[in-house]
């Protein structure tokens, strides 16, 4: 009997959850926040199947805020098996065009059609399995990759969510607007909007200071009747955390459970409850 679908569909048809994470500008911690949501997710239960597919084609991070760069891929008989970050336990899949970068440093220089054939593959060939969450990274703005995404998700339209995440200042909320509007443009429901580097938290007595502005994320949810997550702050734990593997000592690993007594931990815990309170509202599809 002919199976039905596309090889997209069908591939994740296994997946209950995907979350597109968004941002309009570049450097306001869009890879930080999706690797901390996956962690976490996946820390949240003992049975949590998460993956984390990171369609940032130019400058994948991931792997590194992993801790599982340097790793590769290899091909089986149904399809690419991605790099489990936590090892033997495979309930934490991530997928990275930095496992198939011959050189750390190498660079992507792609056109489009290369882009969108490689996002293809990524969405029909990963041998993802069961996934209770797949959260994936995207490159700063609105571009190819994004349109991409959402034309071969098409059929399991339904599954998808977005996050957007931006910087308190006045030019990041700017950017985090057209994000919003092209959210509104493909029909992408927004599960909220997330300020980070909202605030700075003093590595001596973990007091939150305010050194720039902040609350501008929170006011443009507001104003656009969006859910507003929660903020995160400058914090130097999260930096260590995020430089997974680093040369330097840095650790992967899950804000809520390692520092849980951190602003940012409970902070970050906050979000994640926002987040998995609105999945479990949606309707099923
Ligand atoms: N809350 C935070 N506290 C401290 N450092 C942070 C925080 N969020 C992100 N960073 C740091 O800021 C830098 C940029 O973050 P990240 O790579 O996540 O941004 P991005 O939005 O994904 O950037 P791009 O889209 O341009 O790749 C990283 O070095 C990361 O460690």
């Amino acid at each position: 009997m002919a199976q039905e679908g596309t090889p997209v569909s069908r591939r994740l048809s296994t997946v209950k959850n995907i979350i597109i994470v968004l941002s309009g500008k570049g450097g306001v911690g869009k890879s930080s926040v999706s690797t901390q949501l996956a962690l976490n997710l996946h820390a949240s239960s003992p049975t949590a199947r998460v993956g984390i597919l990171d369609v940032d084609l130019t400058g994948p991070s991931i792997p590194r805020m992993l801790g599982v760069d340097g790793q590769g891929v290899h091909q089986s008989s149904d399809g690419w098996v991605p790099v489990y970050a936590d090892g033997s336990a495979a309930r934490l899949a991530c997928m990275s065009v930095g496992f198939l970068l011959k050189n750390k440093g190498d660079s992507v220089v792609w056109r489009g059609p290369k882009k969108n054939g490689m996002i293809r593959q990524f969405l029909s060939d990963v041998r993802w399995g069961d996934l209770d969450y797949l959260v994936i990274d995207t490159p700063p703005g609105t571009s190819d990759e994004h349109l991409s995404l959402l034309e071969h998700m098409a059929p399991i339209h339904s599954r998808l969510s977005a996050v957007i995440v931006t910087t308190p200042q006045a030019v990041a909320l700017m950017d985090a607007m057209k994000c919003l509007s092209f959210t509104r443009a493909v029909n992408l429901p927004v599960l909220g909007l997330i300020e980070n580097m909202s605030g700075y938290v003093c590595p001596c007595c973990g007091e939150i200071s305010n050194v720039f502005s902040t609350g501008g994320g929170e006011e443009m949810a507001r104003k656009e009747g969006l859910t507003f997550l929660g903020s995160l702050p400058v914090d130097t734990e999260l930096v260590t955390l995020l430089d997974g593997g680093s040369p330097e000592g840095g650790e992967s690993g899950e804000l809520v459970t390692r520092y849980p007594d951190t602003p940012s931990a409970k902070l970050f815990k906050g979000i994640l409850d926002v987040i998995l309170r609105r999945l479990a509202e949606a309707p099923s599809s």
